[in-house]
């Protein structure tokens, strides 16, 4: 019989106390779950957070690579996926004009706000909740639905691990391309608020005291005013080449503290475009594919990932005529599912 790798289950009563134990046993999801082996998956199917296409088959991309297949048959999780690639067709409207500078602000909202009650329904009942994208903007659903079940049953905010080349915070005002998918973490810490996304409400949201960022190295000049103005916490690579990555995820978890959830959300962009080149908006000089999944790793070892999004597989963008795979969608998609299986505690002896 195949051995499984996870402690049995856990009361939440029992988290506190058995802590210690847990952390020194190797494979746990979370002692902020309730069982320590149950994925819920929710793929989003959604580009319209920017303008290119494709990476709406980000999802498919990977499960089609195997993803859930290893968590499930090397890892021994217990996943709950429906088997949908969500479009949520039914939501996006014919016409969505450009409204106060965001474009597709519509499709973008409502998309956001089914995808919050799929994650909500994932962490209330106790499932580490797993979101593939799709465009980085789906984070807005992602997150507000899991800080929401979080805030219900632990009375806890969620803290929020971004790692990205971006740091994907203007607000309406600030941003220059008006695409979505820079914006999710102005509305999830409510530094942005707008009337077409008023289902997002205050107990969904992130405080910014609990969101750090590591990997940037593309940042607007409005958001980097942003971040000052609200002394958002920002491990950049610069910060990296000087410390090493070992240190800036000490660091990172030290600031978040140890007591709080974790969501990792997680850009592929982050990532150098040697590694994962079939992104949006790749940036040179990022992540090496270790340090990217280092810091999955290190989440991991917490014991405290509630959640996490991986984002921005684009396998259309370098795919060559006919859609065969080109080394460079081949690559990308590997690495997102080496990502989220380190999240998941892969690399533990
Ligand atoms: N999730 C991403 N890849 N975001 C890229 C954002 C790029 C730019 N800062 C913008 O706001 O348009
Ligand atoms: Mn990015
Ligand atoms: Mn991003």
């Amino acid at each position: 019989m195949h051995e499984t790798r996870h402690s049995s289950p856990l009361s939440l009563e029992d988290t506190q106390a058995t802590a210690a134990v847990i952390m020194s046993d190797t494979l746990v999801a979370s002692r902020f779950l309730p069982s320590n082996d149950h994925i819920g998956v929710t793929a989003v199917a959604f580009s319209g957070g920017q303008g290119k296409a494709g990476v709406d088959a980000g999802p498919d991309s990977l499960i089609k690579a195997g993803l859930l297949k290893q968590l499930k048959d090397d890892l021994a999780y217990r996943i709950d996926y429906d088997g949908i690639v969500n479009t949520y067709a039914d939501v996006i409207p014919e016409s969505d004009p450009t409204v106060d500078n965001m474009k597709r602000p519509r499709a973008c909202s409502a998309v956001n706000q089914r995808l919050h009650e799929q994650t909500y329904a994932h962490a209330k009942d106790g499932r580490l909740a797993l979101t593939l994208g799709g465009d980085h903007s789906i984070a807005i659903g992602s997150i507000s639905g899991v800080a929401r079940a979080i805030r219900e049953r632990l009375n806890k905010p969620l803290a929020v691990i971004w790692v990205d080349a971006h740091a994907d915070i203007n607000t309406f005002e600030t941003s220059d391309s008006g695409n979505v998918h820079g914006m999710p973490v102005a509305f999830l810490t409510g530094l942005c608020k707008h009337d077409i996304f008023s289902w997002l409400k205050e107990e969904h949201m992130i405080p910014s005291s609990k969101l750090v960022y590591i990997g940037l190295r593309d940042v607007d000049s409005g958001e980097k005013k942003i971040l000052r103005e609200n002394k958002i916490k920002a491990f950049s690579m610069h910060d990296i080449d000087r410390h090493g990555i070992g240190r800036v995820v000490d660091m990172a978890l030290e600031y978040i503290g140890d007591d709080i959830p974790i969501h990792l959300s997680f850009d592929v962009d982050a990532l150098d475009p040697a590694h994962a080149p079939s992104t949006g908006t790749p940036v040179r000089g990022g992540l090496t594919l270790r340090e990217g999944d280092f810091i999955c790793e290190a989440v991991h070892e917490t014991g405290r990932l509630v959640s996490m999004d991986l984002v921005e597989v684009n396998p259309k963008l370098l795919a060559k005529e006919g859609n065969a795979d080109t080394w460079e969608v081949a690559e990308t998609v590997r690495a997102g599912c080496s990502l989220v299986r380190c999240a998941l505690g892969e690399s533990l002896l």
